[in-house]
């Protein structure tokens, strides 16, 4: 007969970096955590995967910028105590029609959060950035803050650090049923485990894992085709030379944001996205071929970065899970207190996973968490359930 399983103080589903960072902050003040993960890590099946993402202070909504400010300095903590590199500073040029709202709307948060930014004119900005053809009548401004984050080693960096601080983490155990109570009874096909606490950040998954348990919220799961191409000069738009990464809004071509990053993992291929896809079962991500994007990318990539050939060389595959406004979801289960939800981050969330980690981790402490979390509550969707405050 096996020895009964321990009661965790908390059982945290879904590893990937906003329930890695979740587990991280439970493990570093003394909580007795267990870490669940579906599938065998690492893997390339959910949101977090893959080498670099974009780091930012640059947003519109003042509550964003503000957590990226503790969220810089947490990246930097992590890694002292991993003694790897986390960010790199690249800067991130926005791009977007002069008088359009999101452009001035970026560009007034900025300027009201006192963020360091460079303005530049189009005679500036053909100097500055001569591989890149600004649209007539947009404006070009740099978030000189930004850059790149490695992904797939900060993953792996904060479940180390987990581990290292006393943390358990299981893989390849999906959890399939969860039993609410003043202790939490999570079952997967391998053992039933128990906790004072749980804290679910399942990324695409989170309406699969949230309805059994009465919680239905308008997500919507799309697959982002993340497109690499090549440079006619191999290392024009480098990392290496502090290419920026880029955020162009409202262009000709879409009626979504297009993004880019510098030429990094696949050396002499830049990597430029459209930041929205079609809807897809996150169990059938590859069932989901819909191109039309890529079809988009090519007309914006041959008029604006000359320098690439305009075709896609690499496609790899992501997902998002977004929500009706595009903010996040960190909250308590509406009708179960010591159950802590992280969802919707909308395909923006991974520069804040360690502050998306420290208030999963005040609320299932009880906690006033850090930071407002009155823009990410539930009752926002749901009128009369209840909230984080
Ligand atoms: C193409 C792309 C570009 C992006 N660009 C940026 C960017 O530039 N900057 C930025 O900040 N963010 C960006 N994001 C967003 C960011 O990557 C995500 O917000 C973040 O990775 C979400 O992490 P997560 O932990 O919520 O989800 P996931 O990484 O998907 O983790 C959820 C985990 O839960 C597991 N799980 C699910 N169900 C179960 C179950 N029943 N039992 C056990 N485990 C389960 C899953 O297998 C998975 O590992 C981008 C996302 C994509 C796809
Ligand atoms: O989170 C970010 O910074 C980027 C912006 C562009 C779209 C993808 N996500």
């Amino acid at each position: 007969l096996s020895p009964p399983s321990p009661v965790y103080d908390c059982i945290v589903v879904g590893a990937g970096i906003q329930g890695s960072c979740a587990a991280y902050h439970l493990a570093k003040n003394q909580r007795k955590t267990l870490l669940l993960e579906q599938f065998v890590l690492p893997h390339s099946r959910g949101s977090s995967h893959g080498q670099t993402r974009i780091i930012r202070k640059a947003y519109k909504e003042d509550f964003y910028a503000h957590m990226m400010e503790e969220s810089y300095e947490l990246w930097a903590q992590l890694e002292k105590e991993a003694g790897v590199q986390l960010c790199r500073q690249t800067g991130l040029l926005l791009m977007g029609p002069e008088t359009g709202k999101d452009y001035q709307l970026m560009k007034d948060a900025m300027q009201r959060n006192k963020l360091p930014l460079v303005i530049l004119n189009p005679e500036e900005f053909s100097q500055h950035i001569p591989n890149v053809n600004l649209t007539g009548g947009d404006g070009a401004l740099v978030d000189t803050t930004a850059g790149v984050l490695y992904a797939d080693r900060a993953l792996s960096a904060v479940q180390r650090l987990f581990q290292v601080l006393g943390g358990v983490i299981k893989d390849g155990q999906k959890v399939t049923d969860i039993k609410p109570g003043p202790v939490v009874t999570v079952t997967t096909a391998a053992a039933v485990y128990q906790a004072k606490s749980l804290v679910i950040t399942v990324g695409t998954w989170a309406s699969k894992v949230l309805s059994p348990i009465g919680l239905n919220l308008p997500l919507q799961v799309l697959k982002i085709n993340v497109c690499y191409w090549k440079e006619k000069v191999a290392g024009s738009y480098s990392v290496n030379r502090r290419f920026p990464c880029f955020i162009q809004l409202e262009s000709q071509e879409a009626s979504h944001d297009i993004y880019g990053l510098p030429s990094n993992e696949y050396p002499g291929l830049m990597k430029v996205c459209y930041h929205t896809g079609s809807e897809t079962d996150p169990d059938d991500r590859d069932g989901q071929t819909d191109r039309s994007d890529v079809e988009i990318l090519k007309r914006y990539v041959s008029r604006c970065f000359p320098g690439l050939v305009p075709v896609p060389a690499v496609v790899e595959s992501c997902m998002y899970t977004v929500t009706p406004d595009l903010h996040f979801v960190l909250d308590y289960h509406p009708a179960h207190r010591n159950i802590v939800i992280g969802a919707g981050f909308s395909g923006h969330g991974f520069k804040f996973a360690p502050v998306v980690g420290k208030v999963l981790y005040e609320l299932t402490m009880g906690q006033v968490p850090s930071h407002d979390l009155s823009p990410f509550r539930i009752g926002r969707f749901q009128p009369h359930a209840g909230s984080a405050q």
